[in-house]
């Protein structure tokens, strides 16, 4: 059967591995066990100094059709070994985790939990696959997109990649991912209407090459819209692209509005400074030059470094496709689980690489900010799930690994990042506004010190843990320790 016509949902969108763990759990009797799952990333993407978290919208609508219909059943029947028993099991699986997250638009860091699922194992452990899928890409490219805008300093960043993207869920979920973290439209039409984001389009060297002259086209365009970029760089730009954008807009006066040119290749600084003096002297101060040609924030950084003339930059490959760091490692890995008495028991996975010894329990992250001093943000504090900073009238923070390095914040605000989503199944959480997502990202953003922003060699922003947690964390290390060496012994 062509896949036009097969019926499809989210639901099986998971690893095998999943329902084989939960078809264990639930022949074992362990599947309605309570359980706690925590999400994050062990390493800053791209040498960031920071990231920006986004995925939750993609979860919350993937979360909200999560059900077993008969196909679902029908394929797993013929494919797996599975009782009857458990097949009936999941024709009536109905969600019923709890989920905090931190909420998209929000700037975070490696090594602290951005997502929590708590609930029955089997449960937490089917959502796993597509979850770290939606996060794992969307905050990528969100972080991407981020560092593009704060290259651009301001100017219009355009999103380019549809046609350069892994596959369709890509480009559209990630043209919303850089239009949170600070794009100003996409040429996507598909995602300005599912998201509501601004679209935005010039043309192509096709219409020129319709033509095969560049007044030909440009008045072609002209005639049928209103607003107009002209695409300069076909034949030759500043003998035939500029010269002919200039006398069409000339022509046309006020029956169109004149936005500008956009250059596509070549040497962009030189090229663009001449642009700029060839449309000043004809009186369009205010036209714009756009730019586009496998732009990243280095390239921009370095094209503003040369002085470019450049207004606005249109930023396809390399945005959507997270060039230069494809994927951001985010895992989801079971912290609590509950014993045979009832009692939650925090688990932790030992390696001898010390970055991927994992800190037990259910957690909450605060963001730390001084009240007296500044707005900005101090470090983000790990505690206990049910722990409160507030407490305390002075915090003291210590890196986690060089304990050494700490420092005593008074009178400081204390925000918890994980927030509820869901309550036991039941959605409590209201997605805002996609310009609001925007907004928050943005004053998010300006809460971070620039030394934690800057594209090269950024500070690392303190992720602390409480004391508390860091000493269940030990305790839970030597304890491990022991009952392996005396395993080992016998
Ligand atoms: N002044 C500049 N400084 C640094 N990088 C630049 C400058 N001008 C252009 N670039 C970048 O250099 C690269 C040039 O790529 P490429 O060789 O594909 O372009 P081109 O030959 O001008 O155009 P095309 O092959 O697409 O017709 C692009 O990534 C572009 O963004
Ligand atoms: O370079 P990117 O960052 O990926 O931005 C998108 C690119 O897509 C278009 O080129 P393409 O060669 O596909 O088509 P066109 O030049 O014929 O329009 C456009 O001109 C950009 O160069
Ligand atoms: O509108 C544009 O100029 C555009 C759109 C997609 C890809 N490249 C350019």
């Amino acid at each position: 059967m062509a896949f036009a016509s097969k019926n499809d949902s989210l639901t099986l969108h998971t690893d095998l591995y999943q329902i084989n763990m939960m078809y264990t759990y639930f022949k074992m009797g362990l599947h309605e066990k309570n359980a706690v799952f925590e999400c994050y990333f062990r390493n800053m993407p791209f040498d960031s100094g920071y990231a920006v978290f986004a995925g939750l919208e993609h979860i919350v609508s993937y979360l909200e059709q999560l059900k077993f219909d008969e196909s679902d059943l029908e394929f797993l029947r013929q494919n797996e070994n599975y009782d009857e028993d458990f097949i009936d099991y999941l024709r009536h699986f109905q969600f019923k985790c709890s989920v905090n997250s931190v909420v998209e638009g929000e700037i975070v860091f490696n090594n602290e939990p951005l997502l929590q699922v708590e609930g029955p194992l089997a449960q937490c452990q089917l959502i796993e696959t597509a979850i770290l899928n939606f996060v794992n890409f969307q905050t990528l490219v969100a972080t991407k997109a981020s560092r593009i805008k704060s290259a651009a300093e301001g100017d219009i960043v355009l999103e380019f990649g549809t046609r350069r993207a892994q596959e369709a869920d890509a480009a559209i979920w990630g043209a919303r991912a850089a239009y949170i973290a600070g794009f100003d439209a996409t040429s996507n039409v598909r995602a300005g209407k599912l998201f509501d984001i601004p679209i935005s389009g010039t043309h192509a060297h096709a219409l020129v090459q319709t033509y095969q002259n560049d007044y030909e086209a440009f008045m072609a365009y002209a005639q049928t819209h209103h607003d107009c970029v002209f695409l300069v760089d076909t034949y030759n730009t500043l003998r035939s692209g500029v010269p002919s954008a200039i006398r069409v807009a000339k022509e046309m006066g006020d029956k169109i509005n004149f936005q500008g040119v956009r250059i596509d290749s070549g040497d962009m600084a030189y090229i663009s400074k001449k642009v700029r003096q060839q449309l000043d002297e004809a009186g369009f101060y205010d036209a714009k030059i756009f730019a586009s040609n496998d732009l990243d924030e280095k390239t921009i950084l370095n094209l503003k470094m040369q002085g470019a003339k450049i207004d606005a930059w249109g930023v396809g490959t390399k945005l959507i496709t997270a060039f230069d760091q494809p994927a951001l490692g985010a895992v989801y890995k079971i912290v609590s689980i509950e014993d045979q008495n009832g009692n939650m028991r925090d688990t932790l996975k030992l390696s001898s690489n010390a970055e991927k010894v994992s800190t037990p329990g259910k957690k909450q992250v605060w963001r730390i900010t001084n009240n007296l001093k500044h707005e900005k943000s101090e470090g983000d504090w790990i505690s206990v799930y049910d722990e409160n900073p507030e407490k305390f009238n002075s915090l003291y923070m210590f890196h986690p690994k060089y304990t050494y390095i700490n420092k005593i914040v008074e009178d400081f605000k204390a925000r918890p990042l994980l927030q509820p989503i869901y309550e036991s199944g039941q959605l409590v959480y209201t997605q805002p506004d996609i310009r609001q997502i925007r907004e928050y990202a943005k004053q998010s953003l300006a809460a971070l010190w620039e030394e934690y922003k800057r594209d090269l060699n950024p500070q690392e922003y303190p992720v602390d843990l409480s004391e508390k947690l860091y000493n269940h964390k030990m305790d839970l290390i030597n304890q491990l320790r022991e009952e392996n060496n005396s395993k080992a012994m016998k």
